[in-house]
């Protein structure tokens, strides 16, 4: 609706302001809270003068003073009217209740009142001003290694899995977009304010934060938030024990100062309406304090003054500004305690459709583009790396340097190890730093480069290993000189300014370019330190120490830290990276390198007291996993995230000795590596291990995050598995080809367990092909994927044929009637099928009387679970009939299906002729709790 004195021509008018405010005068009084904003813009534009707003400002109450300024613009006027409602809608924050009423009106101004300027004089809108526009400036760049190679944030942003865990830390599936983080979906604990977000190293944490924000400034995340504050928690570990401050302190100072606020009028606001503010606290894991504060009191006063961890932990406990809402992130494996958890999202990586989309926005170049995708594609191990953001945009960052320095340059080839990324970085960033003659080469010289940029590189070594040593992440001018850095060193890329608000004070800091690099860095001073014992290299793995429920020692309703375990495989991320790089630096491929840098001598024996501590450590690593014996499976043995950095540093080490003394270490028929955070290019490693393995091997990597990058590395490794579990994975049917050739080839597997997958039918045909095939195949679990009859077709023709199989489960896939039909002729006289799951398939009677008629011809289904489906009395006769005869079920699951007590009379009238059936389920049916008497008779028919 048009409102305002009509000067665009040919626009029809809507009804008159005046109108407006008559009609809608109950919401406007209810909804206008600022009524200076409304004055001084009235004022200034001449529609009152100064002794009307004295009059209105002496009514006590802002209702009555809404009141009398509705009355006055009226007296005035159309004019008057529509300025006044051109007010609000323009002092957008003052009045952002009105956003609703304003769409409902489908308000637009006229050009005449678009004329006639609004300023905002709301504290509160300014100062929710101020802080959209900092963020909004600080957030549209994503970090480079120098200004001027800055990328926007919206031209690199991709999304990334972001799973929901509810608060066993199962899985509820993946939030659609980064605008829903915020919202109901997932959340699990409703009085909880904090929404944890986990993940590895660089997957994406500090960005998607940096996302949110720089949404909330355009006002493009939806939420009604007028205030987001962001932090990073290394800022708490940089004040001092003694130093103390108050929330108003943490948020004015350390954040965001409001100017022109005498009456204090935005800290009240914040306090009144908590619900209206964001907190982003970004990396908690990297709060390092000795500091106990175990016996200090819960803050519960804003104005109080403490240490500014407890500042901290009251806000995320929600015992101060309890309402607002609180983002942490925090890398895996560090753990919060739930009841301070409103949701939890763990982030993934980017998914190979997400790699495509992000690899094509760093090539718009279509030539690169294909050279790129077609080399990702040729070496699964570095898609795998690629898969987190990091090592991605380092790979494709060095690519597109070197390819503009040296026409020949590719992407690493595919044995390329997480250190080999981080030395490839380290060689942009020297070669950037190097005398333009040395740049003019045609031909790469990685040596050159390494041993012209010794000094600096030496230089920020030392600094980071100082960092590690001090526990420290974010350094001051000082510490810099002191390592022998000059200012143009600073140019290079290593190191980036720290900005202003999270560096308690105004003088220069700086902090790596990511944490990673800093691990890097720090191990790389431990290979070039040539006056220490050669023992000092294995400081960070001596110094490792076990805190299974991480941090922190004084944030009592956060969690307090366990007993510490001597493994020293055992640690947090930042020194397992250490432990990692340093064996990476002193593997053989790279001992070439740094020979340039290190006396040979010293290195040698760098390398051999790193080896002769890996095998010792290994041996006793594995040595202390639990194991229990298993009738089945044999020797189980139970391995956890901790033996995930053993494996990934013997990758890097590239040592086949200490792999093979591994593989034999593990001594066991069964490889438990569910749930231990495994990535794709995790493979790599594992495979590097277990290829060296002697036996057959049962592996189970459930519950890990593994994509077909990763199913491609372990191909050499199917040839020993006997078990093959990959439930709750990322896969899809591109794996199935592989497993299928492998298993085929080898025909020793007995498990398949490929749960919650991403497989369609084209992936199902070819399961079905290893189940005909692989004569020693007993149990294949294919629920949760994406199976439609068709492939339920496959995979039953291929279960008929199998002479082994006696475990399917096809949960909650598709298939519906005419799979079930199939599955029923699978089903006829099958000899060794005893337990099958078709449930929440969509199937109705109609399946389920082919189902019944087969299992009249059937006796080695025991257990058969048909549960969520939509079978109804119809096949009710049929499936009593077949009961009658048949004599080896035991169990009939028809939990949630249609029958009524009519379909329950002849259940149990079948049930009477039977007696090998201890129980056919019918709960959730359509049987009251009256009928159900009818049945005390049968206690083998269940209702509950
Ligand atoms: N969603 C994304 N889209 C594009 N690039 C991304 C994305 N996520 C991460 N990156 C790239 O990876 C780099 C590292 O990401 P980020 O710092 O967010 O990781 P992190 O999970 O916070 O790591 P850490 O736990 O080690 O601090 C970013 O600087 C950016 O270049």
């Amino acid at each position: 609706m048009l409102i305002g004195r009509g000067s665009d021509e040919g626009a029809p008018m809507g009804p008159s302001a005046l109108k407006i405010l008559i009609s809608h005068r109950e919401v406007l009084v209810e909804q206008v809270k600022n009524t200076q904003c409304i004055l001084d813009n009235l004022l200034s534009s001449g529609f009152v003068c100064n002794e009307d707003v004295e009059i209105i400002q002496r009514s006590t109450t802002k209702t009555n003073q809404v009141r009398e300024i509705l009355e006055l613009v009226q007296s005035k006027g159309e004019e008057a009217c529509a300025y006044f409602i051109h007010i609000l809608h323009e002092a957008y924050d003052a009045y952002i209740d009105l956003r609703p009423w304003f769409k409902d009106i489908e308000y637009k101004p006229s050009e005449f009142l678009q004329q006639i300027p609004v300023v905002n004089t709301d504290p509160i809108s300014k100062y929710s001003e101020k802080l959209r526009h900092d963020l909004g400036r600080d957030t549209c760049f994503i970090t480079s290694y120098s200004q001027r190679e800055e990328t926007r944030l919206e031209e690199l942003y991709t999304d990334t899995q972001m799973e929901i865990l509810n608060d066993r830390n199962e899985s509820q599936g993946y939030l659609e977009s980064l605008v829903d983080l915020l919202g109901d979906n997932g959340v699990f604990n409703k009085d909880a304010e904090t929404i944890f977000i986990t993940g590895d190293a660089g997957v994406g944490k500090s960005i998607l934060l940096q996302k949110l924000q720089n949404l909330w400034s355009k006002r493009e995340l939806n939420t009604r938030a007028k205030f987001f504050f962001k932090f990073r928690c290394r800022m708490f570990s940089a004040f001092k024990e003694t130093d103390e401050i108050s929330l108003k302190d943490l948020i004015f100072k350390h954040n965001c100062y409001p100017d022109m606020d005498p009456d204090n009028e935005v800290f009240s606001y914040i306090l009144r309406f908590p619900e209206t503010i964001i907190f982003t606290f970004d990396g908690y894991d990297e709060i390092h304090s000795d500091f106990d504060l175990s016996n200090v009191p819960d803050v519960v006063s804003p104005e109080e003054r403490t240490h500014p961890l407890l500042v901290l932990m009251n806000l995320l406990c929600g015992k101060l500004l309890k309402g607002s809402l609180k983002v942490l992130t925090a890398r895996t494996g560090t753990e919060v305690q739930s009841r301070v958890i409103r949701k939890k999202v763990i982030l993934k990586g980017f998914s190979p459709d997400h790699l495509q989309r992000y690899t094509a926005l760093h090539f718009p170049n279509k030539e690169h583009l294909a050279l790129v995708s077609l080399q990702l594609d040729a070496s699964p191990h570095l898609g795998g790396l690629c898969s987190i953001p990091l090592f991605c945009w380092i790979i494709f960052k060095s690519f597109k340097h070197l390819q503009s320095m040296y026409n020949d340059f590719e992407l690493p080839d595919s044995c390329v190890t997480l250190t080999s990324v981080f030395l490839l970085l380290s060689e942009v960033f020297l070669s950037r730093s190097s005398p333009p003659g040395l740049l003019k080469r045609s031909t790469r010289c990685t040596a050159d480069t390494f041993r012209t940029g010794s000094r600096m590189l030496a230089a920020f070594a030392r600094l980071a290993l100082l960092g590690i040593e001090e526990n420290r992440f974010v350094f001051r001018q000082e510490d810099v000189t002191s390592c022998g850095l000059e200012e143009d060193d600073l140019q290079v890329g290593y190191l980036k300014p720290v900005s202003h608000y999270d560096a308690c004070g105004g003088q220069a800091t700086f902090e790596f370019l990511h944490v990673t690099l800093h691990s890097f860095l720090a191990a790389f001073s431990l290979v070039l330190d040539k006056d220490s014992e050669p023992t000092e290299v294995l400081k960070f793995f001596a110094q490792c120490e076990y805190r299974k429920s991480h941090r922190f020692p004084c944030a009592s309703c956060l969690g307090k830290s366990r007993p510490r375990d001597k493994d020293p495989f055992q640690n947090n991320a930042h020194l397992q990276f250490i432990n990692l790089f340093l064996c990476g630096l002193l593997s053989k491929p790279n001992m070439a390198l740094m020979e340039h840098l290190v006396p040979p001598l010293c290195l040698k024996k760098k390398r051999a007291v790193l080896k002769s501590y890996l095998s010792n450590s290994v041996k006793l690593h594995l040595r202390s996993l639990p194991r229990f014996k298993s009738e089945t499976e044999g020797i189980k043995v139970h391995a956890m995230s901790n033996f995930l950095w053993m494996v990934r540093c013997i990758f890097e080490t590239n040592s086949e000795d200490v792999a093979r003394l591994t593989a034999k270490g593990i001594s066991a028929d069964y490889l438990k590596l569910a749930f231990c955070n495994i990535y794709s290019a995790d493979c790599s490693a594992i495979n590097f291990v277990l290829h060296h393995h002697r036996k057959c091997l049962g592996v189970d990597m459930d519950n890990n995050n593994i994509c077909d990058y990763g199913v491609k590395q372990l191909r050499p490794s199917f040839s020993k598995m006997t078990v093959v579990r990959l439930c709750v994975n990322q896969i899809t049917d591109s794996s199935i080809e592989v497993l299928a050739e492998e298993l085929i080839r080898y025909k020793i597997v007995k498990v398949l367990g490929l749960y919650k997958n991403h497989i369609t039918d084209a992936g199902a045909k070819l399961v079905a092909q290893i189940i005909e095939e692989c004569p020693r195949l007993i149990t294949v679990k294919l629920g949760l994927n994406r199976i439609t009859s068709i492939g339920g077709k496959y995979l039953a023709s291929g279960i008929k044929k199998s002479k082994s199989i006696f475990d399917v489960g096809m949960w909650g896939n598709t298939i519906g009637d005419e799979g079930a039909e199939a599955f029923a002729e699978a089903l006829r006289n099958h000899t060794s099928l005893t337990n099958l799951s078709l449930s929440a398939n969509g199937i109705t009677s109609q399946g389920g009387r082919h189902i019944a008629k087969a299992l009249s011809e059937n006796s080695s289904l025991h257990i058969f679970w048909l549960i969520g489906n939509k079978i109804s009395d119809e096949a009710a006769s049929d499936l009593s009939e077949a009961i009658k005869i048949n004599s080896g079920l035991t169990h009939v699951m028809l939990i949630d299906n249609q029958f009524s007590v009519h379909g329950a009379k002849l259940l149990s009238e079948g049930l009477s002729h039977n007696t090998t059936l201890k129980e056919i389920n019918l709960k959730g049916n359509l049987v009251s709790e009256e009928e159900e008497k009818h049945f005390v008779a049968e206690p083998r028919l269940r209702f509950h």
